[in-house]
């Protein structure tokens, strides 16, 4: 199907040194991928239309943000009757939860996920109580299983992301499967409950399910009224992020599942939209030192990330980590050391798919500034 020619958005930029919100009108134009900006402010033309690399139709919801020349956009409206016709049916958010039964099983679910064509726009490992379970399931409050899912829900942590895609709900509700899971797997063997589902109450996965249900869910978890826990640990961890490129290229879901098959255990995960002045102070220490710093601080914001708290391996995880995650230059690793993540999943020295903290004793601040600072 070839697409319409051109998609017109309302981008704003926070300016941190002029601590304003500059607005812009973004276009993208679907047949060469490419992008133009005006500053509406300043009537003026603030971008000509180019290409910008990491930027594609898919990114383009609102809600969403994207990255021009280290700028995060934030895209807040459709900026013509013809965008928003197109589009809006068809950008669809649903709530994904991995329930506490398939947590472990998280890397898996996000990979299906990826593979099923959907885009993840917010994800985060959290811990909810009883309470925030009758909330969140009020509509079953009369059913039998009531009590019984309610407990279970907060059992243990959960995962929550937010899906966008076309006919996200519908799509996603058909690669969870029936709800209950031996169902599932006499009904549909490679859905999500067929594979990592137990009974009719531990079903691995929640589903948003209608439009509106999915705007409300989301905002439930990702929305500004609450603020959620979550699970890191905050010592004895190091920290792992995946970088931008390697979640572009599909890859975040396979890094996970190699990261658990490898005994290590994820003990807090959250997705990250990192502005350019996070990602130069998060790089901070390797400033004048590693002479890719400029790039490296382009790949971390050039799209969203996954951040990682690692344990599950007593006082040798900072050093065992670091290994399993291997040389910098993954063409160095394919060649040194070829079972590492980065002989496996990395490109080039800047897209080598993961970051991990280099020495131990930076491990408490770099999970720190994750999961304290950024996260909300
Ligand atoms: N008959 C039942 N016995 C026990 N638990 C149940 C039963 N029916 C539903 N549940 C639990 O309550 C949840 C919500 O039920 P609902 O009918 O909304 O199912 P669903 O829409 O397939 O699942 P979800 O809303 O979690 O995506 C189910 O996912 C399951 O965990």
């Amino acid at each position: 199907m070839s697409l319409p020619e051109r998609y017109a958005f309302i981008a704003e930029w926070y300016d941190q040194n002029a601590a304003i919100i500059r607005s812009y009108q973004l276009l993208f134009y679907a047949s060469d991928n490419t992008v133009e900006m005006y500053d509406i402010k300043n009537r003026r033309i603030f971008l000509k239309r180019s290409k910008i690399d990491n930027v594609r139709f898919e990114d383009l919801y609102i809600g969403g943000t994207i990255n021009v020349h280290s700028r995060q956009l934030n895209l807040v409206e459709y900026a013509d009757e013809f965008t928003k016709k197109q589009l809006s049916s068809k950008k669809e958010k649903t709530l994904a939860m991995i329930k506490p039964d398939a947590v472990s099983k998280f890397g898996a679910i996000i990979d299906m996920i990826y593979g099923g064509g959907f885009l993840i726009a917010n994800a985060k490992m959290i811990q909810i109580t009883r309470k925030d379970a009758e909330e969140f399931y009020q509509e079953h409050v009369q059913r039998p299983f009531f009590d019984k899912l309610v407990r279970f829900m907060a059992s243990g942590s959960i995962v929550v992301m937010e899906l966008m895609g076309n006919s996200a709900v519908t799509e996603w509700r058909k690669l969870l499967g029936p709800t209950d899971s031996s169902k599932a797997r006499s009904e549909a063997p490679s859905s999500v409950r067929a594979k990592f589902g137990t009974d009719q109450t531990m079903n691995a996965c929640h589903g948003s399910d209608a439009t509106e249900t999915g705007q409300r869910e989301t905002n439930f978890f990702f929305g500004p009224e609450k603020k959620w826990k979550n699970t890191a640990k905050l010592s004895g961890s190091t920290c792992c992020v995946i970088k931008p490129s390697a979640i572009l290229e599909g890859k975040a879901g396979k890094i996970m599942m190699a990261i658990v098959e490898a005994g290590f255990e994820v003990s807090a995960l959250q997705m990250f939209h990192l502005e350019k002045a996070n990602a130069e102070e998060f790089f901070e220490v390797y400033k004048g030192v590693v002479n890719e710093y400029s790039e490296m601080v382009q790949e971390l914001c050039s799209g969203p990330c996954f951040a990682l708290e690692i344990t599950g391996k007593g006082e040798r995880t900072a050093e065992d980590f670091r290994e399993f995650v291997g040389p910098a230059d993954p063409e160095i690793a394919r060649n040194l050391r070829p079972k590492t993540l980065r002989a496996i999943f990395g490109r080039d020295k800047i897209k080598n798919a993961v970051h991990c903290t280099d020495l131990p004793e930076d491990c408490p601040l770099e999970v720190a500034y994750f999961f304290q600072i950024l996260a909300d």
